[in-house]
């Protein structure tokens, strides 16, 4: 995160929303709310990122609980996909069109702390007036970005309030809403870096402070593998300027002496930026590192190294002959100059599958770049894929931007939700991957890139191509390879994939294990999200199970509401998760809220066959409805 620079920021909001956006002051208003399946998917994804009980983000709630402020996370498109109203100010704020769903995006509602934050990619406070649109001028927002180890932004975390408050005021909140995004940035850098050599940065010699979090995590080659935002800050330097960089030359220190000095500060020699001491970390796993000296001449630059993330071929095969085949297949095709289609539901595994394709391809060594076509905005998608020039955009980076094409080069692009591509977009990445070129917006010339993608989908691309929202000569381009994977709930082998993702998990008495009649109702579940659903049940039955072992009444209401048989007019027995008052504060009314949802959705918002479908009855269902503020979408 950097620091606020609101008052230019402001002005240049300002400017977009009367110049690019010729947005009207006294627009419509409360803004858009997606549609709930819309919500329940970008909702799922951000819980696979961001952990929202870390310990960062309940102080937050609990400085803020009786103030009267929300607390507010929205994904990169500026939608709200998660709200805490822990006060009556904070539901009353909700129904002012804070909900989950509404759409902050700056072009679309004007300058707000979540939409401004965004686009100008810093901290932002927005009071009354601030806001462009005049049905804003009551409230306050204070907002900071959200970013994850490779400094994508995951989304924007927000105070937002009733307005009244001075700019001091304002300034100690975003103090506090920078704090808890940049720990939870924190705790995301150091499990992607957990194998990794990990040292701290600083200003001044105090151990307690930003040497936390201004860090380079280290390869075992001595190369920069990673560097967190205030790191750069620090080193005033650009991430691609520090990435595969010898660290030893970087801070002008040798990487032994970095060792062994470990766990006590070390001055460094002055070598530009505010870096004036390292730390490193004592109990990183790696433990000895040999570094030869550079041969003279030798251009100390490693390769861009990617770490084995997420499970290989074996494990995603399991014992299920579908996925057995479609392994076989795609070992033999991982190296081949085909490019790969994966079709499944949301949550089936199909980035999981396109990594360990990466993993098994000669290409390991080379990065394995994602890009969620459905999760970047419109407006950005084409300078994240592509790339731009210096000075090519007002608000651009200075020393312009390597686009996600270019960056995969000689490794793996992978295209998630390609069906949710623009098609003015499909038109440039078609004319990359036929011509294996890419030119930057602002650039004159192409660049060659050497380019295998992955691609992959929930949708049904023939069916968009007979509609037109999809190109046919694009379809035929990635679709080289189909591999369908299928769902959880048809999968033969789910006893044993639900045995072992849980011993996977790890609670207070050891690994996880399941009583025999626990273990049939998760198998009878239909796991409408799929591997991602079944493994956010068990992190979270990981976290409240003590003994180790689970029986049918540790499990989330979510699977026992689905074994309910349906008593027409009285309240089941789900009603007993009711004694537990404070529900939607916990992960399993979460999923249960995810769950009602997607009945909900599948049966068209019936209700009296979605609380068939469930296995509850009609009332608890309009009750659990209105507790959960689920509404027919524009209804
Ligand atoms: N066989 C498996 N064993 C263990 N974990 C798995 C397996 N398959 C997938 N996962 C995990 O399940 C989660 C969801 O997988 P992934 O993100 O690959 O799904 P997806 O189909 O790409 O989802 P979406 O369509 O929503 O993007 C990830 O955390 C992934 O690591």
């Amino acid at each position: 995160m950097a620091s606020v620079e609101t008052a230019s920021a402001l002005a240049a909001s300002w400017q977009r929303c009367r110049d690019d956006y010729n947005l009207d002051p006294n627009g419509a208003f409360p803004p858009a709310r997606l549609t709930d399946s819309e919500i329940r998917q970008r909702f799922e994804r951000t819980l696979d990122r961001v952990e929202f009980g870390s310990g960062a983000m309940i102080h937050m709630r609990k400085v803020v609980r009786d103030t009267g402020y929300s607390v507010l996370f929205a994904d990169r498109l500026g939608v709200v996909v998660k709200d805490f109203c822990d006060s009556e100010t904070a539901h009353h704020l909700r129904d002012k069109g804070l909900a989950q769903g509404s759409v902050w995006n700056e072009s679309v509602v004007g300058t707000n702390g979540i939409g401004t934050t965004l686009v100008e990619r810093h901290g932002t406070f927005v009071i009354g007036s601030d806001h462009y649109h005049n049905r804003l001028k009551k409230f306050v927002c204070v907002s900071t970005p959200m970013v994850d180890p490779e400094g994508d932004i995951l989304g924007v975390l927000t105070l937002a309030g009733n307005a009244g408050i001075q700019p001091g005021e304002a300034k100690l909140l975003h103090r506090l809403v920078r704090d808890s995004a940049g720990w939870t940035e924190t705790a995301l850098f150091r499990n992607r870096f957990r194998s990794h050599f990990l040292i701290g940065l600083a200003q001044a010699p105090d151990i307690n402070g930003e040497v936390f979090q201004s860090l380079l995590a280290v390869d075992d080659g001595g190369f920069v593998a990673g560097a967190s935002e205030s790191a750069l800050r620090l080193l005033s330097a650009a991430r691609a300027d520090v990435l595969r960089q010898p660290v030893s030359e970087l801070l002008g220190v040798p990487l032994r002496a970095l060792e062994s000095g470990a766990g006590r500060l070390q001055r460094l020699d002055a070598q530009g930026g505010d870096a004036q001491y390292a730390y490193a970390f004592p109990n990183g796993r790696r433990s000895s590192v040999i570094v030869q000296p550079p041969a003279p001449g030798v251009r100390l630059r490693g390769p861009a190294r990617q770490p084995a993330a997420g499970p290989g071929f074996e494990r995603l095969a399991g014992g299920e002959p579908r996925m057995q085949r479609n392994v076989e297949l795609a070992r033999r095709v991982a190296d081949a100059d085909l490019p790969i289609l994966l079709q499944g539901e949301t949550g089936t595994g199909k980035e999981a599958f396109a990594r360990a394709i990466h993993m098994h391809s000669a290409r390991s060594e080379r990065p394995f770049v994602a890009v969620n076509c459905a999760a970047i905005p419109e407006s950005l998608l084409d300078s994240e894929l592509f790339g731009y020039e210096p000075g090519t955009f007002t608000g651009g980076l200075k020393q312009g931007k390597t686009g996600k094409v270019l960056a995969s080069s000689g490794g793996t692009l992978f295209l998630d939700e390609i069906g949710d591509m623009p098609l003015e977009l499909q038109t440039r990445l078609l004319r990359v991957l036929s011509e294996r070129e890419v030119t930057p917006l602002g650039a004159v010339e192409p660049v060659p890139v050497a380019l295998s993608i992955v691609c992959a989908t929930h949708r049904d691309l023939e069916r968009m191509v007979a509609e037109g929202s999809f190109r046919q000569d694009l379809y035929y381009r990635i679709h080289g390879v189909r591999i369908a994977l299928p769902p959880l709930r048809e999968r033969s082998d789910l006893r044993e994939l639900i045995q072992s993702l849980a011993a996977g998990h790890k609670c207070a008495a050891g690994p996880l294990s399941l009583s025999a009649e626990a273990l049939e109702w998760l198998v009878s579940h239909p796991w409408p999200g799929n591997i991602r659903q079944l493994s956010n049940v068990l992190r979270l039955l990981a976290l409240t199970c003590d003994d180790g072992i689970v029986g049918v009444h540790d499990l989330p209401e979510e699977i026992r509401a689905g074994r309910q048989p349906a008593s027409p007019d009285e309240d089941g027995p789900a009603d007993a998760a009711d004694a537990t008052g404070d529900s939607l504060r916990n992960a399993s009314d979460m999923a249960q809220r995810l769950r009602i949802l997607q009945a909900l959705h599948e049966c068209n918002w019936a209700v009296s066959k979605a609380a068939r479908h469930l296995g509850i009855s009609r009332a608890t269902l309009h009750r659990r409805m209105k507790e959960y503020e689920l509404a027919r979408p524009n209804g």
